[in-house]
């Protein structure tokens, strides 16, 4: 049964804490999951995969390569109230050029934005460390996904997205 979105951000926040320290990026962790019943379908954590990998984008491979397709077909199996939980929004450019989460969102979506992911709960706005500000939201909106933000974990969604940063 779904739970509260407190749960599932601490669960995506317990995800951050397993991700190695790097000073280029944040240390992020992320869920998927099916609104409807509450099931978690894939977790993930920024590093968690080899090739320099996002949290968002190691749910989406994890959950591609459980079903044996390719990660850009992953929207194939998100019929439904499938929903992600990310400690912090979705990249919108990434300064090593990979593509953003927020393609990757979005590449979920079907014909006429069907399916795929509908919503994005995230923890916090992306510091303007690397990339400036992001204008995820406004591009994840303008394909019909809802971005809400899960107040309440700010302070330690950043104390571990930077803790590979030194001071
Ligand atoms: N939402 C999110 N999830 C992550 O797992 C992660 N690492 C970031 N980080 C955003 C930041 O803007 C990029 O990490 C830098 O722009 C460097 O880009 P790479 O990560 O090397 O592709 N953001
Ligand atoms: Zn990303």
């Amino acid at each position: 049964d779904p739970k509260d979105h407190a749960t599932y951000m601490r669960l995506a926040l317990d995800q951050a804490q397993e991700s190695p320290p790097k000073p280029s990026n944040f240390r992020v962790g992320a869920l998927l999951v099916d609104e409807t019943t509450g099931s978690i379908l894939a977790r993930g954590y920024t590093l968690e995969l080899e090739g320099n990998t996002h949290a968002e984008q190691c749910c989406l491979i994890k959950l591609a390569q459980a079903h044996d397709i390719a990660e850009d077909r992953v929207g194939e199996l998100l019929a439904g109230d499938v929903v992600l939980y990310t400690t912090m929004e979705p990249c919108n450019l990434r300064l090593s050029g990979n593509l953003p989460c927020v393609d990757r969102i979005i590449r979920t979506r079907g014909e006429g934005g069907k399916g795929g992911i509908r919503k994005v709960y995230i923890g916090v706005q992306e510091p303007e460390k690397f990339v400036g500000e992001n204008k995820g939201r406004a591009k994840l909106e303008e394909h019909g996904i809802e971005v809400v933000h899960v107040a309440g974990f700010e302070e330690d969604i950043l104390r571990v997205a930077t803790a590979g940063h030194g001071r």
